[in-house]
Parts: structure tokens; C-alpha cells; sequence
């Protein structure tokens, strides 16, 4: 159960973590010392509003406090520092108050998505041996205290499942908290914080092993970059766990600065315009389909946006001309950023011109995040040609957890990860995004790994084989199609129930194929592989 460094999670040669320290890059401190330092600064400031169903808040004093009793509670039942915790919570305090009780004690939360189900929720809990599962009582119409029961189960590190609410079996999230005994014997700044989920290309996720020094250096120039202060107000949209609405700046960032962070339960527009205009909210992050959403739904609403100075887009490639209308809809500032949960993120800059800003997906953070943009020899390409965009520096991983053969193919020798985007670079240092090397499709910023998806359409018994690829889509940038060949003399199937197969295995639901056509063979390559190249052209001329 023990973390071995080095070992389950790749580090940073040492000449590199001195050069990050030297440059005040990496400052020692944790994300449980920060916001003991920040409770303790300015303990009746607002930190956290939580809008339903009733309004709650947790002044900066509250949270530091609710996050010392519940430490003291996961301490009391066994949790330990280094013992990995499934975190799955919506947009709830709940969520907030939970992580950082894990991060004082220096139990990592491994972040799943309130989508996530069966399928992905069995491997993290099995792959991460994870201890305890935390869960809502039901969410979106989904009961997860029975999924929970299932993994408990499934899986024999699993000890403890935790339910915000109504807890059935299981145990209630608010038993937990207690009396502290004494100071935690908490984590050090260079340890490890959490595990983030990679978009995933190769089947299921694998896991980002990110500390605290590495991220804080993030957030904290994220909010140099974005203007975050103890003035802003900031609406969490996206998922909570997802790392941009985390880190970029993201309700962490908000949160490091001093200011409010208000969770959003649902995107849409109707439940948002009202919580912009009641909670007077300055910044927010967009997928870009949310972005053209919000865009639409401003020309008509009556609720007051004025507040809004900033939104950040990103997640995928936002179209120039939707990024033209939004900055006169909502009457205020667009940024773009080009992020992963790996490291690197990129934002376009509040001087830059609005050509830039429209047309790039911004330049990195860091004066020392190394960018190469190479050929399929590794050899780099002229200025301003595409490549493959390689990085290194002071927040990017030198690779996942236990993953070492992975590891190979993702990260070069020297240490750069190999990011499976292609993009171009401008004489500003401005990347621009031209489309994707790695085998990957992204659903309006939700990523998908096709060969996850085959995996579980493999598994029908009327399916010989199955190929799932990107199509354009106007709306999400692109949807999933399933080509699917029957097996010889197989009855003969509809696509809808495929898509039912598929979601009865327990996978999130925008994994489920868009599209499925079935055909009796698949384009191949000269060694008979599966060309998805090939299969993505034949979809976006069909
Ligand atoms: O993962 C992403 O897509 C992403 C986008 C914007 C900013 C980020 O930090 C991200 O991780």
C-alpha cells in the first residue's frame, strides 16, 4: 500500500527540482498549509457558497475547521497518509471540504467524475487500491450507494464507502468528523497531493500523480495570468474534479487568492444566469459547446451578466467564429486556454489582441515549460510548422502512476511528454491547436479512448469486430461512431442496441457511441492494421 517515489510515481531528476526550487517556483508549501494560512488571514471572508437546493456558505474559518474535524474522522477510521481515497461528489461543499481534509492528512484523492460508473469507478478503486469511496446518495437520477456496495465487493482494499446524505448501508459523510487530538502529521510539499485522471488513449484511465508544489506553482500563476484575487468570484460550471475548472485558475486557484468560489450544480445556462447575477460572479471556465450555449442564451436573458469580467474556454478547439461572438454576448473578456491534466496549460493573455485571442490557444504559463514541436523522427520542425507538441517543466509529470511501460511510449528519454496534440507555433511563443496524433476523441471536452469503448462492443456476441472513431459534430467538435462488422450468420442487430449493450456494461454516458453503422470490413493500412486515420476521413466525408 506503501508509495514507493521514484517507482509509483515518476519524479523530477533532482537537478531539475532544484532548478524549479531556485527559481521560487516550487515554494514548500501544501494545500492543507495554505488554507490554514488563509483561515487564519482573513477567517470571516466568504470562501465557498454552495446555491442548492438551499444556499449554504463556509466562511475561510469554517472550511479550515470542517476540514481539520473530518481529517481527524478519516485519521480515527484508518485512513492513512499515502492511502488513496475514489472522491466521486458533485458540485457540492462536500466535495471541497472532503479534499482538503484528505490533502491535511495526506490521503490522495483520486478524482472521478460524477458520470463515471461501473466500468471506470472498478479500475480506480482496484488500480489505485484505493481504501474508501466517497459518493453522493443519488445524483442526476443515479443511486450511487449501489454501485458503491458493488466495488465494496469487487474490491478487497476497499474498507469504507462515504455518503453525502441518506448513507442506506453505508456510512454517512457527516458521522465522520471529530475532535483533532493534536496537528496532523500531514504531507511534505514535494509528496504527492492527488491522482487526476488522464483523457485516457489506451483503454482505461490512467493516473496523474500531481504534489503540491508542482500544482500550487500553477494555480498561483494561473491567477497572475487570469487577474484572480480576493475580489473574484468565481462559478464553478464544469465538473468540480475535472482539472481545468480545479486549476486553471479554478476553484483552487479562487481559493489560494482569497476569493469566493460559488458551485454551479448544473451548466445550463437556466441555472447558471441566475447564479451569475444573484452571486454578482466575475470568472468562470466554458467547455467550448457550453461557451456557444451561454453565447445564444445572453442575447435573450433578463438576468444581469454585468458582473461577468472574465470566461476561460477551453477543453477542445473553439471554433474562431464562436469565440468572435462571445466576448459581445456576454460583455466581457474571453480567454482561451489549452490545458492538460499531465501539466502544461496554455492561456491566451488579457494584452493580447483579439486576433490572438480568437485565433490562438494561447501560449504556456511558465518562462520554463519547454515546448518542442517535432516530426514523427522527433526531430524538430521549422518555426511555425505543424508538429507534435512535446513538454517539460515545473508542473508537467515525468510520468503516470505504475504505468512504466506506458511510460516509455509517453515520455521521451530526457522527460518530455509526449501530449498526442498537434499544433503549430507562432513568433509570440502562441500555440495553435491543428487536431490530435493520439488515438483519442473529444466529446465537447469530455476525452474518450476509443479502445475502451471497442473493448465493451467486443464483448457482444453478435459483433466481430468494431472500430470507434471522431466525426466532426457542429455543436460538441466532434461525436463517437462505432463501425461495427457482425459476426457471420449473426441475427441481425440495431444500433440502439449496441448503444444499449454498451451503456448496460456501466460506463459513463459519453462514452456510449453517437453513431453505429455496421459494415462488412473496415479500411485497412499496408499491415493490415486498422487505419483509424483512414476511418476518420471515410466518416467526415459520410
Ligand atoms: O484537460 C483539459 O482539457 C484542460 C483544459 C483547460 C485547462 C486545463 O487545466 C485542462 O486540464
Amino acid at each position: 500500500m506503501t508509495i514507493t517515489p521514484g517507482v509509483d510515481a515518476p519524479t523530477w531528476p533532482p537537478e531539475f527540482a532544484e532548478r524549479y526550487r531556485a527559481a521560487g517556483y516550487w515554494r514548500g508549501q501544501t494545500f492543507g498549509d495554505m488554507l490554514r494560512e488563509r483561515a487564519a488571514a482573513h477567517p470571516d471572508r466568504t470562501a465557498l457558497v454552495d446555491p442548492a437546493p438551499e444556499r449554504r456558505t463556509w466562511t475561510y474559518r469554517e472550511l479550515d475547521e470542517r476540514a481539520d474535524r473530518l481529517a481527524a474522522g478519516f485519521l480515527a477510521r484508518g485512513i492513512r497518509k499515502g492511502d488513496r481515497v475514489v472522491v466521486q461528489l458533485p458540485n457540492t461543499g462536500e466535495f471541497v471540504e472532503v479534499v482538503f481534509a484528505l490533502f491535511r492528512i495526506g490521503a490522495l484523492p483520486v478524482y472521478a467524475l460524477p458520470a463515471h460508473r461501473e466500468t471506470e469507478i472498478a479500475h480506480f478503486c482496484s488500480f489505485a487500491e484505493a481504501v474508501a469511496y466517497v459518493v453522493p446518495d443519488r445524483h442526476a437520477g443515479y443511486d450511487h450507494r449501489e454501485l458503491a456496495a458493488l466495488m465494496r465487493e469487487r474490491t478487497p482494499s476497499l474498507r469504507h464507502v462515504f455518503v453525502a446524505g441518506d448513507p442506506g448501508e453505508h456510512t454517512a459523510l457527516s458521522e465522520v468528523p471529530c475532535e483533532p487530538s493534536g496537528p496532523f502529521d500531514g504531507p511534505e510539499p514535494h509528496e504527492l497531493a492527488f491522482l487526476q485522471l488522464s483523457g485516457g488513449t489506451t483503454g482505461l484511465n490512467k493516473l496523474i500523480p500531481r504534489t503540491h508544489d508542482d500544482y500550487m506553482y500553477s494555480l498561483r500563476s494561473s491567477n497572475e495570468i487570469c487577474g484572480v484575487d480576493d475580489g473574484t468570484r468565481f462559478l464553478v460550471v464544469l465538473p468540480a474534479a475535472h482539472n481545468f475548472p480545479m486549476s486553471s485558475p479554478g476553484w483552487l486557484g479562487v481559493l489560494y487568492a482569497g476569493g469566493t468560489v460559488v458551485l454551479c450544480p448544473r451548466p445550463d445556462p437556466a441555472t447558471a444566469f441566475p447564479l451569475v447575477e444573484g452571486e454578482r460572479i466575475t470568472m468562470t471556465g466554458l467547455v467550448p459547446p457550453l461557451a456557444l450555449l451561454w453565447t445564444d442564451a445572453a442575447a435573450a436573458t433578463a438576468h444581469d451578466l454585468s458582473s461577468l469580467e472574465l470566461v476561460l474556454v477551453g477543453g477542445a478547439k473553439f471554433s474562431e467564429s464562436a469565440a468572435r461572438r462571445l466576448e459581445p454576448a456576454l460583455g466581457c473578456r474571453l480567454m482561451q486556454v489549452f490545458g492538460m491534466a499531465e501539466g502544461l496549460v496554455n492561456y491566451t493573455r488579457l494584452d493580447d489582441d483579439t486576433e490572438t485571442v480568437v485565433t490562438t490557444q494561447g501560449r504556456p504559463i511558465s518562462p520554463d515549460d519547454e515546448i518542442r514541436v517535432v516530426d514523427d523522427q522527433d526531430d524538430d520542425v521549422p518555426e511555425g510548422e505543424f508538429g507534435h507538441l512535446l513538454t517539460r517543466g515545473p508542473y508537467t509529470i515525468r510520468g503516470y502512476w505504475r504505468a512504466p511501460g506506458h511510460n516509455r511510449r509517453s515520455f521521451t528519454e530526457d522527460g518530455f511528454y509526449r501530449t498526442g496534440d498537434i499544433v503549430r507555433r507562432l513568433p509570440s511563443g502562441h500555440l495553435v491547436v491543428e487536431g490530435r496524433a493520439k488515438d483519442q476523441i473529444n466529446r465537447g471536452g469530455e476525452k474518450i479512448a476509443p479502445e475502451e469503448v471497442e473493448n465493451i462492443i467486443l464483448a457482444h456476441p453478435a459483433v466481430h469486430d468494431v472500430s470507434v472513431v471522431a466525426v466532426p459534430d457542429e455543436y460538441l467538435g466532434e461525436r463517437s461512431l462505432a463501425y461495427v462488422i457482425l459476426r457471420e450468420g449473426a441475427e441481425p442487430l440495431k444500433p440502439v442496441a449496441v448503444k444499449r449493450f454498451v451503456r448496460e456494461r456501466g460506463i459513463a454516458a459519453y462514452k456510449v457511441p453517437d453513431l453505429v453503422e455496421f459494415v462488412d470490413a473496415f479500411p485497412h493500412t499496408g499491415v493490415g492494421k486498422i487505419s483509424k486515420k483512414h476511418l476518420r476521413s471515410a466518416a467526415e466525408q459520410s
